[in-house]
């Protein structure tokens, strides 16, 4: 059996959702991701908010038909290849398909070995593209951006932003779950800036007591306290010409939080145990993984402090609402570690990257890379198998939240979708309530009370 390239994602779109699911599960059994959809309008949708590899039409569909599909994708996703299914005897319609851009096309009834190989090629057609643009070094800008590995629509957003914050000088507050790359994407933001050449400092503002962070902040004299026998410059002045990153921020006491204020508004700085201050040129970076908005209204962070640094709010999307990145993402640790460990594996068996994306992630990137630094080490094949994964990767109960058929009597109300979705995001943060109620956007109290009424 020819096995197209593994991890690809297919779009199917047919109007006889049997036909689809036919396809979809011959598919599978090839290691093949796929999605169908039912009509063209559907697809374009589809298409809109999920990265595809390739794109298999039928040609005759009411409304929008396969080519007028086809004509589209070549205008909005000339990357994305088509290969259009027209019935047997049809040639004539084949042509006019590929006029209208389509990559290939192949004749029902469908030979399920033969698409496999159209299927293959068309994958391998858009590597190849993409690599030969990479090595033009034409690469489309807004679709990456330094190291970090994504191409979802979350992500595609991101870079954007990342592109224009990082022509700028101004503060950036960067916000996000823990692990989904708030100081990766610092470092980006500073080595495509004008003050790339200059260091970038990075220090966790959690680690250290309130003195010793305003000493490694702003630096301190000679006998400022006891432990200082010499002098310290201090990050501020390290950085000077580059960049400071404050990393959890949201855990800076509340009397730092004035010194850094007055900081940053009269851009100098006074040393501890000094009377002198100093200018310094610093862009400032702010990370966290706390609500600042929230600590603010609560009186724990000031609110002055807050619009300062927040000049620019940047927020990164948690690894879960990056659909098939993860795969990527993976892929890249994957070879990484293999590299590390002179192991040859190099890709994932069946059912892998079907765990992988129905999983929640709740650690995020640093979780992923983890996962596969863990599953590189114990794997005894030339493949990652669901084994060598984690059992709380490998048992995971799959996204799916049962809304009930077509028929009416199947249907239920609101209350018993909210129900539904609270129990399965509980489920899926391991009953994580604290990280549940930031995921659902409702307080912990809240949570507390539906799931009474629940019981009652
Ligand atoms: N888009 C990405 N592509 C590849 N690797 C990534 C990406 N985002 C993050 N990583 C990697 O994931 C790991 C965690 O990222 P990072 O330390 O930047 O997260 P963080 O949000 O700062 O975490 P925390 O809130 O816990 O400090 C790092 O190894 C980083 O290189």
């Amino acid at each position: 059996m020819n096995k197209p390239l593994s991890n690809a994602n297919v779009l199917i779109v047919d109007d006889e959702p049997n036909m689809c699911e036919l396809i979809e599960t011959d598919l599978r059994l090839r290691g093949l991701n796929s999605r169908w959809c039912t009509s063209a309008a559907d697809a374009l949708e589809s298409i809109h908010h999920e990265d595809f590899d390739v794109v298999l039409t039928d040609v005759k569909m009411p409304g929008t038909s396969g080519l007028q599909l086809c004509q589209q994708l070549t205008e909005s996703r000339p990357d994305v290849p088509v290969i259009v299914m027209t019935a047997f005897g049809t040639l004539d319609t084949a042509v006019t398909a590929i006029r209208s851009g389509a990559y290939d096309f192949i004749t029902k009834p469908i030979e399920m070995d033969l698409l496999a190989i159209t299927l293959d090629r068309a994958i391998e057609h858009r590597q190849l593209t993409e690599q030969v643009r990479l090595l033009k070094g034409s690469t489309d800008e807004s679709h990456s951006f330094g190291e970090m590995i994504g191409k979802s629509p979350a992500m595609v957003k991101l870079y954007d932003q990342l592109h224009r914050v990082a022509q700028s000088d101004a503060a950036v507050l960067i916000t996000g779950e823990s692990g989904t790359g708030k100081e990766l994407v610092s470092r980006s933001i500073h080595t495509h800036s004008r003050r790339a050449n200059k260091p970038f400092v990075a220090v966790n503002c959690a680690a250290l007591t309130e003195t010793l962070l305003e000493s490694e902040l702003f630096g301190h004299v000679k006998g400022a306290f006891t432990d200082a026998r010499g002098e310290r410059r201090g990050l501020f002045l390290e950085a000077d010409g580059g960049t400071l990153l404050l990393d959890e921020m949201g855990e800076m006491p509340m009397s730092m939080q004035v010194k850094l204020l007055r900081a940053l508004e009269e851009r100098t700085i006074r040393p501890v145990g000094s009377d002198k201050e100093t200018k310094f040129d610093v862009r400032v970076l702010t990370a966290t993984n706390r609500d600042l908005e929230t600590a603010v209204a609560e009186g724990r962070f000031r609110e002055d402090l807050y619009y300062r640094i927040n000049v620019i709010g940047l927020e990164l999307p948690p690894l879960r609402s990056r659909g098939t990145d993860t795969l990527r993402i993976a892929e890249h640790f994957l070879k990484q570690f293999a590299t590390a460990e002179n192991k040859s594996v190099d890709g994932m068996a069946d059912g892998v990257a079907e765990k992988l994306l129905s999983y929640s992630w709740p650690g995020n990137i640093r979780e992923l890379r983890n996962v596969m630094e863990r599953a590189v080490a114990l794997t005894r094949y030339d493949k990652i198998t669901i084994e060598d994964l984690p059992e709380k990767i490998s048992n995971f109960q799959s996204g799916t939240i049962f809304i009930g058929g077509l028929d009416p009597a199947e249907l239920v109300s609101m209350e018993e979708i909210e129900r539904r979705y609270i129990a399965h995001v509980l489920a899926a943060t391991q009953n994580n309530q604290t990280q549940a109620a930031r995921i659902l956007g409702l307080d912990r109290k809240t949570i507390y009370r539906k799931l009474k009424q629940e019981e009652a």
